[in-house]
């Protein structure tokens, strides 16, 4: 067996959006971007954003503390491991296994962040779940620095995004914003080494799934790897762009917008025979955040059925962001002491 089929696509297939004219403040020039991300959301799900004011230097910045820590000693990352932690954070080691038996381990090794909050907070005393500190490395303090700075930059470039989502849809510019009060964001680096085109594909880079928040921003190395499940159903490639982010919707914000804006499944594979960094920011609402449909979408009845991935959610009731999370992680992740809110 190989390394399963793709097409390769050029960045062309994936709308490319330049903010740069929203330097001049221009309301029509605003609302003609906020379209055209509608218009992406809807139609594939998936686009590059250039010039949103996150410098490429800050993020090569953030690649370079990354790939110090994944050089650090195994001892040491497994120290501060995933499963440690109650509240998922931490490292998560190369083929760590899920639930579900048919889902096989992914070949990455990852790290990942919430919010840090202190022991006083109130919801941390509170015991709510998720809410806490992060795990950081001892001998990498730099890690702690960067990714928290990023953290907050990139919940303020959150919100710029979320008044556009509404807005390309015409609803008021807080309709999602209002639902991020002190949101559940994430942030994760992950590594990838090369998979040669003989290996059996029983271990993917990233496993098909969908993303579970509102939306993600992902940072990608020059390396390459990504791929989406095109609208044809083809696997097709989304390359590196320098100094961009690949925006991708969640299936959150696929449940508020009633299907309107399309949570796509996505893959990783390395087939460049280089290793492969990457950083996804997660922009996901309050844990108390209710998910259920703002709008109708007027073409639902007419929309094909989406193929379902251990990640789907069906969003045929109103559910809470915390219940979704929990449920996921449980799922996905069972090893580590996340208590499910419904359970
Ligand atoms: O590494 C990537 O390019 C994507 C990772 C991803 O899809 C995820 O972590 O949800
Ligand atoms: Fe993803």
């Amino acid at each position: 067996m190989a390394l399963p089929e793709f097409k390769k696509v050029f960045a062309h297939e994936v709308p490319v959006i330049d903010l740069s004219v929203l330097q001049s403040g221009d309301p029509a020039a605003y609302r003609d971007i906020a379209h055209r991300i509608a218009e992406a959301s809807h139609s594939i799900g998936f686009f590059y954003v250039v010039n949103h004011g996150m410098p490429a230097s800050r993020i090569d910045a953030m690649f370079d503390v990354a790939k110090r820590f994944f050089a650090l000693p195994l001892e040491e990352k497994m120290a501060i491991r995933l499963a440690l932690s109650d509240k998922y954070r931490g490292y998560l080691p190369f083929k760590m296994m899920g639930a579900d038996p048919s889902l096989k381990g992914n070949l990455h090794e990852a790290f990942q962040i919430h919010t840090e909050l202190p022991p006083d907070h109130p919801a941390v005393l509170a015991g709510k779940p998720l809410h806490g500190a992060n795990q950081w490395p001892a001998s990498l303090p730099e890690l702690k620095t960067e990714m928290l700075a990023y953290f907050r930059d990139m919940s303020v470039l959150s919100q710029t995004f979320l008044r556009m989502f509404a807005v390309g849809l015409d609803l008021p510019p807080d309709s999602f914003t209002r639902y991020f009060q002190s949101p559940m964001m994430q942030l994760r680096i992950m590594h990838y080494p090369p998979q040669e085109p003989t290996e059996s594909g029983d271990h993917l880079g990233t496993r098909p799934h969908t993303d579970s928040g509102a939306f993600t921003f992902l940072a990608q190395d020059e390396v390459g790897g990504l791929e989406i499940l095109s609208p044809a159903g083809d696997w097709i490639t989304v390359p590196p762009l320098r100094g961009s982010f690949v925006i991708n919707i969640g299936e959150m914000m696929k449940i508020w917008t009633d299907g309107m804006y399309a949570a796509t499944p996505h893959r990783v594979i390395n087939r460049y025979g280089l290793e492969r960094y990457s950083m996804p920011f997660f922009a996901t609402p309050d844990f108390d955040a209710v998910i259920t449909p703002l709008l109708s979408n007027p073409d639902r009845d007419k929309a094909a059925e989406p193929p379902k991935f251990a990640t789907s959610v069906a969003g045929d009731r109103p559910i809470t962001c915390g219940e979704i999370l929990t449920y996921l992680y449980g799922r996905i992740w069972p090893s580590t002491k996340v208590q499910r809110v419904d359970a």
